[in-house]
């Protein structure tokens, strides 16, 4: 899927910027994975240093689609690892944002998705399965919805109400 430049949607959408229709979440995320510039429909995750619910939704087909995890800022494990970064991949993901950390940053790297997350951390997380699906979300501030789009770029992240056209 062919991405939008991000610097080129404010530009030209200023009002939905006004408006809130369009987002912008802050410079909170370092960027990870083999494709630096990514968009889809968001699927919206809610854990808190559990992952089997990322798992859970990588090991399905993402038809392009690009998985928002909340993992609530914490830095204490990591979300993500080299495994779901493959699956990511081969299931047809366009991209993973990560409120949280991730490990096996060498193997996702190599993985043809885009990644976003807070840092890295060599801790696995729990793996009792607790967690919300297709929630509102907030990152940093910013309310994010199940089904809304997500653009991002090395400039940056963007969430828009609609798909946005080039
Ligand atoms: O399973 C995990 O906790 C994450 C991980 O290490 C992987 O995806 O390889």
């Amino acid at each position: 899927m062919a991405s939008l430049a991000t610097t080129d949607v404010c530009d030209a959408n200023e009002a939905l910027l006004e408006s809130g229709d369009l987002r912008i979440l802050p410079p909170i995320f370092q960027m990870y994975g083999k494709r630096r510039a990514f968009s889809g429909p968001i699927t919206t995750l809610k854990v808190f240093e559990d992952n089997v619910l990322v798992r859970e939704f990588l090991e399905g087909k993402g038809n392009g689609r690009v998985l928002v995890v909340d993992g609530g800022g914490s830095t204490k494990c990591a979300l993500l690892g080299g495994n779901l970064g493959q699956f990511a991949q081969d299931n047809g993901w366009s991209g993973i944002v990560v409120n949280g950390c991730i490990r096996d940053v060498d193997e996702i790297n190599c993985c043809d998705i885009g990644v976003r997350a807070l840092a890295t951390h060599p801790k696995k997380s729990k793996k009792r399965g607790l967690g919300e699906r297709h929630i509102p979300i907030q990152i940093a501030g910013e309310e994010i919805h199940d089904g809304e789009w997500l653009y991002a770029d090395g400039d940056g992240v963007i969430i828009s109400k609609i798909e946005l056209s080039v």
